[in-house]
């Protein structure tokens, strides 16, 4: 029948994956991490044949560069495949994109201007829709937001305790983000323990460089950790995650610190980067192994605001049937998978060592058996998703 091209900016990275439209197989797949590091690893999978290469690649604008050079290379093979429709992650999707959404000029102004609500994102996202759309004018481009999970929150969780009048005109409310991984690990990972959606009560974390909890009861999200923009919540990569609002007061008043400065402060120059010095979590574990102090405290915050989520999301689901690790350090790391779940055995939440050690790319329980609650790492696949959902929409 055809296939589907998605691309997926993430803030520190992008991902490509060519689906196929029957059989749901990946045709091509690539990944160019650490986005603005000194190099990045540029990875494309395509038919089989893999290549890796070592490049500076400074921001998305290049990273995208990169990916449509390969493009303009399997051009012949492209047409073979036959491109039914290009699926967009954007991160933030305000009010504007509740569901999958075809791409038209409106649509461009709509990522645009809510570009200051995910500046590490939707910058990227709309440069990969512009570029995109020129590349492949004949074809639908369908817009699909990690917002829309959580249009539908519970009221309680969606409304910050601000005075009325502001937060309705300006519309300050709790959009999250994610959702388009939340929604795909949840559902799959009911589907892997055989169960139906709408009997298991969950939390998702995905932990990638941006990383969200959600508390999910019969498939519907009932609370998220993102916000009114993908800072709220975890200690991430390098942003602040929740800290006191009154911190940017003082920062203003006391270090001559401008609103802009603080922004890229808190998105920027925070999290694991602004406690230790790097980013990347392989890097942190590494240090820690060195005997820094820092990266060991830097895993401490990261660590206990971990528990602190599944903590109040278990207190808001009530029952807690299953809890799933997804994206790049939940996929990856036994060790923040273990420290974060330390010490809620009393709750019925165990890790079993040997299964937590174990890789690979499959969905997997990671606690023992006869667990009360289930643990699993389920690798997202935030493509398939958006590939679903774009030929849903076209
Ligand atoms: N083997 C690994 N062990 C620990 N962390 C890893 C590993 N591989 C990747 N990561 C972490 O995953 C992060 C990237 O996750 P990913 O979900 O791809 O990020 P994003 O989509 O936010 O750009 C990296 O910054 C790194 O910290
Ligand atoms: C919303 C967000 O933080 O996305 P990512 O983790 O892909 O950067
Ligand atoms: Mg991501």
């Amino acid at each position: 029948m055809g296939s589907v091209l998605v691309l997926n900016s993430g803030s520190s990275s992008l991902k490509y994956q060519l689906v196929d439209a029957d059989s749901e197989v990946a045709l091509a797949t690539g990944l160019i991490d650490r986005v603005g590091e000194d190099l990045s690893n540029v990875k494309h999978e395509v038919g089989g044949e893999k290549t890796t290469r070592q490049l500076p690649i400074p921001d998305h604008a290049a990273a995208l560069r990169t990916v449509l050079a390969l493009f303009e290379e399997l051009g012949p093979r492209l047409q073979d495949a036959g491109i039914l429709a290009v699926g967009h992650r954007v991160v933030h999707g305000g009010t504007a994109f509740l569901k999958a959404t075809v791409v038209d000029e409106a649509a461009e102004a709509a990522v645009e201007a809510l570009s200051p609500l995910a500046p590490l994102h939707n910058p990227a996202n709309l440069t990969g829709i512009r570029v995109a759309r020129q590349l492949l004018p004949q074809v639908p481009h369908v817009i699909v937001a990690d917002t829309a999970f959580f249009t539908d929150l519970p009221e309680e969780a969606a409304t910050y305790a601000l005075e009325k009048e502001i937060a309705e005109k300006y519309q300050v409310r709790r959009y999250g983000a994610h959702g388009t991984s939340h929604r795909f690990v949840s559902r799959t990972a009911a589907a892997f323990l055989g169960r139906d959606v709408e009997a298991v009560n969950q939390i998702v974390l995905h932990l990638g460089n941006g990383a969200s909890a959600s508390a999910v009861r019969g498939g519907r999200a009932i609370d998220t950790s993102m916000g009114l923009t993908p800072l709220e919540g975890l200690v991430m990569g390098t942003r602040t995650g929740d800290i006191d609002p009154a911190v940017a007061f003082h920062l203003h008043r006391n270090a001559g610190l401008s609103i802009d400065q603080i922004d890229v402060l808190f998105n920027r120059q925070s999290g694991v980067k602004g406690l230790s010095g790097v980013t990347d979590m392989r890097e942190l574990h590494e240090l820690i192994a060195s005997g820094d102090a820092d990266a060991k405290r830097a895993l401490g915050v990261y660590l206990l605001r971990l528990k602190k989520y599944v903590g109040s999301y278990h207190a808001e689901l009530g029952r807690l049937d299953v809890i799933s690790f997804t994206a790049g350090i939940g996929e990856n790391d036994d060790i923040v998978r273990a420290g974060a779940l330390a010490g809620l055995e009393g709750w019925g939440i165990h890790v079993d060592p040997d299964r937590n050690a174990v890789r690979g790319g499959e969905p997997r329980v990671i606690s023992p058996d006869g667990a009360p609650v289930t643990v699993l790492v389920v690798p997202t696949n935030e493509e398939l998703e958006i590939t679903r959902q774009t030929l849903a929409v076209i």
